[in-house]
């Protein structure tokens, strides 16, 4: 008889990002790289475009000095298998999860994060959303995070980006939403090709533990789309922090600077798999609304998780 460990999951997404969810509030699973990699492969295991495990903020030893802000520690990895700051959708989806399971009420709450603590706000129902009417506000109702404020590198090469996919290239901004992202306006969202492969970013050095990368096109007014190709994961039909990213870099380009005009800027964010709302405040806040859902849950087969997890 197999001494492997059961391990529950679940299965959740936000705007179509797809996670496992791995409750281990005691933090007591060792969870390597191989075996994140293994679980979200689309065809020989859950499949997900990235695996975030649930841990008490004081049983992880890279969230303990937040855990008297957020009792609750999001540690997000890539679905293959890389450690990732921070994940916007996830973070919608692990709120709805601690809803769900009893961990936390409807209202406000803190999670910790690699990139700090986020404030989340869950709507109790539609009628409680930030936005009343919002296409986001689902049956659960939708999720707002206080996502923290962008940062853009000053004049210099870290500013100079170029993104290319196969013959054609563009200038990009470069924007941090606690991890790396180059944005690039492009004509057309079909000029980013298949995006099987990483695009190429320069330079290098702009990067050194890689970035995502948006593609974005205009849809009207404060309005705009894009697509992904994630770090860690490939093309995603979802990011939200590339979500914000998308919307800071719009509104510089577009002349809107909320700590210039003391008035906060909203932009809808469409991405293949819905849409988000995003608003940069005076302070510099970036504040995102979205959907989150849970889909499934279940126990993984000991067997077949054999060794690779402790
Ligand atoms: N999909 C996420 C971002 C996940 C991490 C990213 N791939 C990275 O490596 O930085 C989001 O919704 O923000």
């Amino acid at each position: 008889m197999s001494t492997a460990p059961r391990l529950s999951f679940l299965k959740g997404h936000g705007t179509e990002n797809d996670f496992v969810i791995v409750p281990d509030l005691d933090g007591s699973l060792e969870l390597s790289a191989a075996a994140v990699a293994r679980i979200c492969d689309r065809r020989a295991g859950i499949g997900g475009d990235g695996l975030i495990r649930v841990v008490r903020s004081s049983a992880h030893p890279e969230a303990r000095a937040m855990a008297d802000q957020a009792e609750w520690f999001m540690d997000y990895r890539n679905s293959d298998g890389s450690i990732a700051e921070m994940c916007g959708n996830g973070v919608r989806v692990f709120a709805r999860y601690l809803q769900r399971a009893g961990l936390a009420e409807a209202g406000d709450l803190a999670v910790a994060t690699r990139a700090g603590v986020r404030r989340v706000h869950i709507a109790k129902d539609a009628g409680d959303a930030a936005r009343p009417g919002d296409a986001t506000a689902g049956a659960d109702g939708p999720i707002t995070v206080v996502m923290g404020e962008a940062t853009l590198p000053g004049p210099g090469p870290e500013a100079e980006i170029t993104v290319t996919v196969g013959e054609r290239s563009w200038p990009a901004r470069n924007v941090n939403m606690g991890n790396p992202h180059a944005v690039a306006f492009v004509d057309d969202l079909a000029q980013a090709g298949d995006l099987l492969a990483a695009p190429a970013v320069r330079p290098a050095s702009a990067y050194p533990h890689g970035t995502n990368v948006e593609f974005v096109v205009d849809r009207g007014p404060r309005h705009v789309a894009m697509r992904v190709h994630e770090r860690g994961s490939g093309e995603t039909r979802s990011c939200g922090t590339g979500a914000c990213a998308v919307m800071v870099a719009a509104a510089r380009r577009d002349g809107a600077d909320p700590a210039v005009t003391g008035h906060p800027v909203t932009y809808t964010v469409d991405v293949p798999g819905g849409r988000l709302v995003i608003s940069e405040r005076p302070d510099g806040t970036v504040e995102m609304t979205g959907p989150a859902v849970i889909v499934a849950e279940g126990e993984l087969d000991p067997v077949w998780l054999g060794t690779d997890l402790g």
